[in-house]
């Protein structure tokens, strides 16, 4: 159950991650730049992010608007962004801004109208904190998931962090695919722990976005 109000995409997708850094990013924006170049409607939200003032990569809500084609504020708005290399509501704190909970950042998640995919992407891992009051399960639940894409690396460790991301995800009500991201096929270890997740522990799991496209058709 949503607790935003207006127009609501058919399926809203959201993009959480094993840590920070595995590509949550990256995977977002191959999956709405595909999707609408196959004539999908698609929007993103980002309804917070940090980054360290020093760089100057362009912002995760700069290349997921590169990706559906949006302005990058509807997809972040300006009080939403902190220079700060903390979890977002540490560093709205640190900043002696507002710290957002996660029903404010809901209810200020707007869609255009007629949107069949919308993807928010959360910051940081799956339990980082997104609010005050709560991580990005909570915003995932608090927006309205209806499949969450949990993107993690293909190397060594991994098969940790899948597991214990799953394991906090059991009781949600929504399915949850995996993205092993920059998967080799040349390598072994990612071969071995793709095959392990998908066999022993029956993860439903891709290791490119043309699979992560397939899933949502
Ligand atoms: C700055 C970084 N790239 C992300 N935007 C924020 C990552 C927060 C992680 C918090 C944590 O789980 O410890």
């Amino acid at each position: 159950m949503s607790t935003t109000g207006g127009p609501r995409p058919d399926r809203v997708v959201v993009v959480l991650g094993t840590g920070t850094e595995v590509g949550k990013t990256w995977v977002g924006a191959r999956l709405l730049e595909a999707l609408r170049g196959a004539g999908v409607a698609v929007a993103a939200r980002k309804p917070g992010q940090s980054a360290d003032p020093d760089d100057t990569s362009p912002s995760d809500a700069d290349v997921l608007a590169g990706g559906s084609g949006e302005d990058p504020l509807a997809v972040c708005p300006a009080h939403r962004r902190y220079e700060v290399a903390m979890a977002p509501p540490m560093a709205a704190a640190a900043l002696g801004r507002p710290v957002p909970s996660v029903a404010e950042l809901a209810g200020e998640l707007t869609w255009p109208e007629g949107v069949a995919v919308g993807l928010v992407e959360t910051a940081g891992g799956l339990l980082s904190p997104a609010a005050d009051d709560g991580t990005a399960v909570d915003l995932a639940r608090a927006v309205g998931c209806d499949l969450a894409v949990l993107v993690a690396d293909a190397g060594l460790g991994t098969l940790n962090s899948v597991r214990l991301c799953l394991a906090a995800l059991a009781g949600e009500t929504w399915p949850t695919v995996v993205v092993l991201n920059r998967f080799d096929p040349d390598d072994a270890l990612h071969r071995a722990n793709r095959d392990w997740l998908a066999a022993r522990d029956g993860v439903d799991l891709v290791t490119d976005v043309p699979a992560l496209v397939a899933r949502l058709r």
